[in-house]
């Protein structure tokens, strides 16, 4: 599947220019092309309990299923400098459930697979018997 980045990065903009970080002051925003060809996006939503904070990737995983669901393929996450954010661990592990070690991630050399970042992932194939 061909993946313009260039769309992509403007949509994970436009959701950072959302994002509800007033105890950080650190707006981020995250994108994602879906196995059907839309794109789907995130902002970070923070809490005065700062412990349950909403990263990007969360908004982004919950629009995925409110709009059809689907498979993850490529990814990217912004900075309020428009500058490209590897994801938390935690949202490694989110993304790897919804698109797998093959997910593309962007980084500023090109784009790597999420097993690059998430080696000997633990994934739903565990919970088979
Ligand atoms: O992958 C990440 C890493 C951090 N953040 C957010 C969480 C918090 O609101 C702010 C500072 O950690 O950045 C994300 O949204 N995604
Ligand atoms: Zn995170």
């Amino acid at each position: 599947m061909n993946v313009d980045w260039g769309v992509l990065r403007t949509a994970a903009v436009e959701a950072m220019r959302r994002a509800y970080a007033p105890y950080s002051g650190f707006p981020v925003g995250a994108a994602a092309l879906v196995d059907d060809g839309r794109i789907v996006a995130g902002c970070n939503v923070e809490n005065a309990s700062y412990g349950l904070t909403l990263c990007a990737e969360c908004g982004l995983v919950s629009a995925l299923h409110a709009s059809g669901g689907g498979r993850l393929v490529a990814f990217t996450c912004v900075d309020h400098n428009e500058e490209l954010l590897t994801p938390c661990g935690r949202c490694r592990q989110l993304l790897h459930e919804h698109g797998g070690p093959e997910l593309l991630i962007e980084s500023p050399t090109g784009s790597r697979p999420l097993r690059e970042l998430l080696p000997e992932a633990f994934g739903p194939e565990h919970m088979e018997d």
